[in-house]
């Protein structure tokens, strides 16, 4: 199942610069882990704001949710899911 999900980052403005650090290396290790696994598909950056737009693979919507609560920026992000069927125009008869 594919699902689009925009991420906005909020991180507290009087964090811990060392703990913000330590938090967007552990999500980068994560996020490309995920991307590797073929979990993450897509990852956008959207010009001049903080957030992404992704491309989610996973089985259900609970793998979905368990793999946003995973990711160590979870608890500093507004998450928005959409999720995606087939378009009967598209082309890419792959895409599911
Ligand atoms: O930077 C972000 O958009 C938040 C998050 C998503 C991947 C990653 O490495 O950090």
């Amino acid at each position: 199942m594919l699902f689009h999900v925009k991420m906005t980052v909020k991180l507290p403005v009087d964090m811990d610069p060392a703990k913000a650090a330590q938090l967007k290396a552990d999500e980068k290790e994560l996020a490309q882990r995920l991307q590797r696994e073929g979990t993450w598909r897509h990852l956008w950056r959207i010009a001049g704001h903080y957030a992404n737009y992704s491309v989610f693979d996973v089985p259900s919507v609970e793998a979905l949710h368990d793999t946003l609560m995973q990711l160590p920026l979870f608890p500093y992000m507004d998450i928005e899911v959409d999720g995606l069927c087939r378009h009967p125009s598209s082309i890419h008869s792959d895409d599911r």
